[in-house]
């Protein structure tokens, strides 16, 4: 009601107003009252819609607790936070409390698979040596998550280094699903054997935290590297990207959405290839599609957010926003205010930089499209489709999964286990002493985490 009594209240200002100075001219008189009562009316209207539309969304951002989930440009947003953390908390170290990590080493021979028993943590059915935490002296810190710190650790006996990702079972149990999503993540890691995945070497418990040995990604995040570039060259970018898709496809093929593609989750190896980590939100549908919401927000794409059902072409969407963040040097829909970027996601255009070829940009509408049936890499054609856009014309795939391709950046070694290659915001982080021995080889004794212990026998 109000929005039709204003208009009419300027209706009848303006037509005393005009009447008493244009009493000689009463069309154009009663033609311009109409006319600015429209546009008023029209502008009212108009403005409550956005409100409503910025109350739905409120309401959308309540209900997915958006403020719980790590922001998408990782390092920065948690920086932050953990130097929150640091003001009121002395520099947490190994046994800390507010701890959790990941891991990953190769070999991918006659990699024979099986779970441990619950009361030997440690031990293959093979009676293979044992290990424990002790086993694993640790010498740095590699990077956190929102649940998880990594380790960098080496292997008392064999010198190997791996990095050790370590979950609080307290804060996973107290986060509801994610005592849950660590068992996916372990079980995930188990199952994928691929040139372009982490691999898990061990995963063992004790009563207290959950620990990963993941393969060591010695070149360190994606992200770190176009940090330093700024942005990557097409054909950095073409690279990368390639790699990617033969990850995704390959978690596809088993059936697992990744939904957590952004740079901070692609490591690099001591050659350069790629290296995706971070198993924790990825999940396996049982009718292929899955509605849980979690992601990273600048690359989670639009189903997800709108808490519709959703498939693997979520994954294509985030290689879409992945794309325009290594050739832009930022992600096309990103704001310091989480609500924007989630309305930009859902309603804006993708702004295309004008140096981009066309190519790079018919790809880059095509994989960010906000329906997903109409996406890029959605059925019935799936991967085969991005394989085949002229973006990836000078890929030979089969090369490419071989690992005959060189890499653009050959990230610098000069000593491994000082961690070169990762922000000394971590790993200047102290790490004090080795585990104490109060818990450890304890057995499964948390229903809620049964069964997570594994030895890849390929390690032994
Ligand atoms: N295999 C690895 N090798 C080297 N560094 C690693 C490895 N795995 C993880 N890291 C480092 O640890 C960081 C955090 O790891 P990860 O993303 O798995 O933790 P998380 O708690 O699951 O994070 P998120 O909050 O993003 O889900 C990574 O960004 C990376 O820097």
């Amino acid at each position: 009601m109000p929005e039709f009594f204003l208009p009419l209240f300027f209706f009848f200002f303006f037509f005393f107003f005009f009447f008493f100075f244009f009493l000689h001219s009463p069309f154009f008189f009663f033609f311009s009252l109409f006319f600015i009562h429209i546009k008023i009316y029209t502008y009212i209207k108009k403005k409550k819609k956005k409100m409503i539309n910025e109350e739905q969304l409120n309401e959308r951002l309540e209900e997915l607790k958006l403020s719980q989930l790590p922001s998408g440009i990782g390092n920065s947003f948690l920086k932050k936070r953990l130097q929150q953390d640091q003001d009121s908390n002395p520099p947490s170290n190994y046994n800390s409390d507010t701890d959790e990590p990941k891991p990953r080493k190769r070999d991918r021979q006659d990699r024979v698979k099986h779970e441990v028993i619950l009361d030997q943590d440690f031990i293959s059915p093979t009676n293979k040596p044992q290990v424990s935490r002790d086993d694993f002296q640790p010498i740095c810190v590699l990077g956190r998550g929102a649940f998880g710190k990594v380790f960098l650790v080496k292997h008392g006996k064999t010198k190997e280094l791996y990095a050790m990702k370590v979950l609080k079972k307290a804060s996973l149990i107290v986060h509801g699903k994610q005592a849950q999503q660590a068992k996916t993540e372990r079980e995930i890691l188990e199952a994928v054997e691929h040139p372009f995945i982490v691999k898990l070497c061990y995963a063992f418990q004790t009563p207290t935290e959950l620990h990963m040995l993941l393969e060591y990604a010695v070149g360190g995040e994606l992200f770190r590297h176009l940090d330093h570039e700024g942005m990557f060259s097409e054909s950095m970018a073409i690279f990368y990207a390639a790699e990617l898709v033969l990850a995704l496809e390959h978690l596809h093929s088993l059936g697992i959405v990744y939904r957590d593609l952004k740079p901070e989750n692609c490591l690099l190896d001591v050659d350069g290839h790629v290296v995706l980590t971070d198993f924790g939100l990825s999940k396996v549908p049982v009718d292929g599609k899955t509605n849980t919401i979690c992601g990273t927000a600048e690359y989670m794409a639009p189903e997800i957010l709108m808490g519709l059902e959703y498939d693997i072409t979520v994954d294509w969407w985030s290689l879409g926003i992945l794309i325009y963040d290594m050739m832009t040097g930022s992600p096309p829909f990103s704001s310091n205010n989480r609500k924007k970027t989630i309305d930009s996601i859902l309603t804006k255009k993708i702004p295309m930089p004008y140096y981009m070829t066309a190519e790079a940009k018919d790809i880059l509408s095509k994989l960010l499209r906000k329906n997903p049936n109409a996406r890029l890499g959605s059925k019935p054609k799936k991967a085969d489709a991005i394989r085949r856009h002229k973006f990836f014309r000078s890929v030979d795939w089969a090369a490419l999964e071989r690992r005959e391709i060189s890499p653009p950046i050959v990230p610098i070694v000069t000593d491994p286990e000082s961690a070169e290659n990762f922000d000394p915001f971590f790993t200047t982080e102290v790490v004090e002493g080795s585990p104490g021995n109060n818990d450890l080889q304890a057995p499964e004794s948390n229903s809620h985490f049964l069964n997570f212990s594994y030895v890849d026998s390929s390690v032994l």
